[in-house]
């Protein structure tokens, strides 16, 4: 297994190119199921999830095409194979995605329920229950969701309890192909959804509301063929933001939008890290100290759940104290011991942290359990006195490109040493 070395201590300089977004492509790659296509997506990022995706959508029957040179990923023909097994949906969380399309156009699928992971249960009752309200018949049988709609998907007024961002994108995508005009009130907002509704216009859909709780979906019969560029991984941003703050560096995030950052900006400005619009991306700098500061989880526009790691290592080496909620999933302080281990003082009960800052972190070999975790890990690596060996580094290769390379360009000593 590959591991990541830093040695810590250099401050960050240079343009960080942000690549197109995971959270993005995923659901993207998966309305490829609603058409016989193509689906173009260009700004396609190179991750192993990515490929989990391409691997499944492959195994269901549709021609994937990715050139890596120009960064795109072609889809299509009808998938002939309605089944998602459980090796790949329990690799990646996101391969649930293709429920909703493949009921909405075929009628019926038979999908790997996908279980729980490092950070949480990770139900999927809300995904369920708005297909059955769209006339889906469900049943789980030996760890299987079995949908079926023999006569298609019917329009409906699907009102979430609570905010989901999969569960939206699942009904979202299912939507566009049912009869008549659907509502889904209480739709997540995140930036990838508004990009998941711009492709399915592309393709034909018909949706109003793009960018509110209130997504108004009018059924059509086929939908099309599109290219649609994936919008930049305002998360990827959002850590490189972090690792510029924590080395008191000065770093441009090429491509970054600020209105995709919600709260993380204006929390960002509070713990002291200047962060404004540029030519070409977002400037991002710390000249003077950290500040300890508090901040809770919440769907977008809120503070996201998966930057909650990388603020907590920065806010271990601000002055002052900084009371950290999550407030999305149950379990997801896997990296508080790691970074304890880095010489952080971190207390934790329940859903909150409290993480009394100290002057400098030291190295040490860690290792995390979940994509954002190992991240925080790198960061605290990058301003710590001596050397860190993160470790299960394809946690990292799920969600961040070449994460040693661009970190590299802008001065950090990180290398990847083969396993
Ligand atoms: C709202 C939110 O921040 N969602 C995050 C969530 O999306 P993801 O789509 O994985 O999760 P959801 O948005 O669906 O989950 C939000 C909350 O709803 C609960 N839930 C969800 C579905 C369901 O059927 N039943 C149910 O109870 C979950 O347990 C969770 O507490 O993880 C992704 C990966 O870290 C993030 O990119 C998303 O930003
Ligand atoms: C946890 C994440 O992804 P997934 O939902 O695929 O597990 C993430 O993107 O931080």
């Amino acid at each position: 297994m590959d591991r990541i070395r830093i040695r810590g201590g250099r401050a960050l300089s240079g343009t960080i190119p942000i690549s197109g977004a995971k959270n993005a492509a995923l659901p993207l790659m998966a309305t490829a199921l609603l058409t016989d296509g193509p689906l173009t997506l260009t700004n396609a990022p190179d991750l192993a999830d990515v490929t989990t995706m391409a691997g499944l959508l492959a195994q269901h029957g549709l021609s994937v095409t990715r050139d890596m040179a120009a960064r795109t990923i072609t889809l299509s023909g009808g998938a002939t194979n309605l089944e998602a097994p459980y090796d790949l949906v329990r690799k990646m969380r996101a391969s649930v995605l293709v429920l909703g399309p493949l009921v909405a156009r075929f009628g019926q699928a038979r999908v790997s329920l996908p279980g729980g992971c490092a950070i949480g249960t990770r139900p999927v009752d809300l995904h369920l229950k708005a297909l059955e309200q769209m006339g889906a018949t469900i049943d789980i049988t030996a760890g299987y969701i079995e949908a079926r709609a023999p006569g298609g998907l019917k329009a409906a007024r699907i009102i979430f309890p609570q905010v989901s961002v999969g569960a939206t994108e699942n009904i979202l995508m299912a939507a566009t192909l049912a009869q008549g005009t659907s509502e889904i009130v209480n739709a997540a907002r995140e930036p990838e959804i508004t990009d998941l509704c711009a492709c399915l216009m592309r393709m034909g859909a018909r949706i109003d509301g793009l960018g509110t709780d209130r997504l108004v979906v009018e059924g059509v019969p086929v939908l099309g063929s599109a290219v649609h560029p994936i919008i930049p991984d305002r998360i990827e941003a959002g850590t490189y933001a972090c690792a510029a703050a924590i080395t008191g560096g000065q770093v441009l995030l090429g491509g970054a939008r600020l209105d995709h950052l919600g709260a993380v900006v204006r929390i960002l400005r509070d713990a002291g890290v200047d962060v404004a619009e540029a030519d070409g991306g977002l400037k991002v700098s710390r000249l003077n100290g950290l500040r300890g500061t508090d901040v809770v989880t919440e769907p977008f526009p809120g503070f996201a759940t998966d930057m909650q790691a990388q603020f907590m290592a920065l806010m271990c080496v601000a002055e002052g104290a900084a009371m950290i909620t999550e407030t999305i999933f149950e379990n997801r302080f896997m990296h508080v011991p790691e970074l304890a281990r880095m010489g952080a003082r971190i207390n934790f009960h329940g859903a909150s942290a409290i993480v009394r800052g100290v002057p400098r972190l030291a190295g040490a070999p860690v290792m995390a359990t979940d994509l954002r975790a190992s991240v925080s890990l790198v960061l605290a690596g990058l301003a710590a006195e001596g050397e860190t060996i993160v470790n299960r580094v394809y946690h990292l290769d799920r969600g961040y490109e070449h994460v040693e390379a661009k970190l590299a360009a802008v001065g950090a000593d990180i290398e990847r040493l083969p396993g």
